[in-house]
């Protein structure tokens, strides 16, 4: 049987990083950057106002307080966007606003709260000193400043610095395109009544949401049935707007298999064995034109679930032209004893908690079948057991994949 380890690094030579692409700012959320970004002029571009209140010449104040109220008159008012010449001269205030650009001579602001709010003559009891309450040409970013390299993801901030910048377009690497095509002639739509020997299609559900949160996006084509002629029709199909293809069941030993009859023949995708429970069976390769990755997972909900985590979702990464390897892991403390199948390395669901020396736990779920999906929904880390470990005592330190 192929290794789990020898699988990945198989997908991850196959897959290529996408080429990089123009989007409006409003598609490019989860998109990974592919140019750096700087800013043309200085943020702020000019010296403005924090707060709403008056401009002074602070050395007009020094002698301001409680007892000792200083009356300027008000010589002109500045609001946010406000484009004309504006000055202060000695013993002369203007009202300004939040955001709005310091007039001439002005060296400081005194907040509205410090003053009777006057407006044809203000009332200031505290002295202030220069430069309060003022924000400099430059002080968030200089000129040319490089604000966001190449590789990051875009997020809701990174998106707000490019716009602030004045950035329209960002070059990025796409979301990946995944299309999900479900089989098996037992499969009845969610939300339809259940014929004798049909059960609920999950799976293509859960992959369309796993594959958005691996920063994709999935297309849920639903339903295919056990019939090769109509898998080959609908890949031909979908391959127009995919980057990659997940099919899942039909790749395992029974009498009807339509996947690996579809696509055996083709040469070009692998159907193999691979140590690993759950998730034995699996197909790789790549179909279509321009050689398209398609991933075959088990029909079983939890296996082709952690078949994603395990194969899909570091691929997905690097076509993100993000680093992609095995998921990461972390060490837990097992609150119960485990098994698994000699040979083979297991990823048993379980719960994170922390114990009462403050360690982290994981707590094995109940069930572990390949098709005990709600087990699987109530757990939030899988349990790496090695491939040589056949039984581990309760108190035994794992390696836990996080969910
Ligand atoms: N003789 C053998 N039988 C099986 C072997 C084997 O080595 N020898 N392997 C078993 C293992 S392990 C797995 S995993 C499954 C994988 O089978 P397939 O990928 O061919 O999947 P199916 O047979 O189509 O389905 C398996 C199981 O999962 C249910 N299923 C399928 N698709 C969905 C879906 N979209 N949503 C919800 N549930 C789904 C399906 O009803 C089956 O119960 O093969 C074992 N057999
Ligand atoms: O290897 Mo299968 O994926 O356990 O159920």
């Amino acid at each position: 049987m192929k290794s789990v380890d020898d699988h990945l690094g198989e997908i991850l030579a196959t897959v290529r990083t996408l080429a990089p692409l123009e989007l409006e700012l409003e598609r490019a959320l989860g998109t990974t950057l592919a140019e750096e970004i700087t800013s043309p002029v200085p943020i702020p571009p000019f010296d403005n106002s924090a707060m709403d209140g008056y401009a002074v010449r602070a050395a007009d104040l020094v002698d301001a307080s409680e007892t000792n109220p200083v009356t300027l008159p008000v010589v002109d008012d500045v609001a946010a966007g406000d484009g004309q010449i504006h000055a202060v001269g000695p013993g002369h205030a203007v009202r300004i606003m939040t955001g709005a650009p310091m007039p001439a001579g002005a060296d400081a602001v005194v907040p509205v709260e410090w003053t009777d709010g006057g407006s044809v003559a203000v009332v200031v009891n505290r002295s202030v000193t220069a430069g309060n309450a003022i924000r400099r040409v430059g002080e968030d970013v200089s000129a040319g400043d490089v604000v966001l390299t190449p590789g990051t993801i875009i997020g809701p901030t990174q998106l707000g610095i490019a716009a602030g910048v004045g950035r329209r377009r960002v070059l990025v690497r796409p979301r990946p395109r995944v299309v999900i095509l479900s089989t098996g002639a037992e499969l009845a739509e969610p939300g339809t009544p259940l014929g004798d020997g049909q059960i609920w299609e999950s799976n293509s559900f859960t992959l369309s949401a796993a594959v958005r949160e691996a920063g994709g996006e999935g297309f849920r084509v639903g339903i295919v049935p056990d019939d090769a002629a109509v898998l080959l029709d609908q890949l031909d199909a979908q391959l127009l707007r995919a980057d990659v293809v997940i099919t899942s069941g039909g790749v395992s030993m029974g009498a009807y298999e339509p996947v690996k009859e579809a696509l055996g023949p083709l040469g070009t995708v692998r159907f193999e064995r691979v140590a690993m429970q759950p998730g034995m069976p699996q197909g790789f390769g790549v179909v279509g034109e321009d050689q398209i990755p398609i991933f075959t997972l088990p029909g079983n909900p939890v296996s082709s679930f952690v078949s994603f985590m395990l194969f899909v979702e570091p691929a997905l990464r690097k076509m993100r032209g993000l680093p992609a390897g095995p998921p990461e892991t972390i060490t837990a403390v097992t609150t119960a004893a485990l098994r698994s199948p000699a040979g083979k390395r297991s990823y048993l669901r379980g719960r994170l908690g922390i114990g009462p020396d403050g360690a982290k736990t994981v707590a094995p779920v109940v069930k572990q079948g390949s098709h005990q999906l709600a087990a699987l929904a109530m757990a939030d880390a899988l349990v790496v057991v090695p491939e040589q470990v056949t039984e581990l005592p309760e108190g035994s330190e794992v390696e836990v994949i996080p969910l």
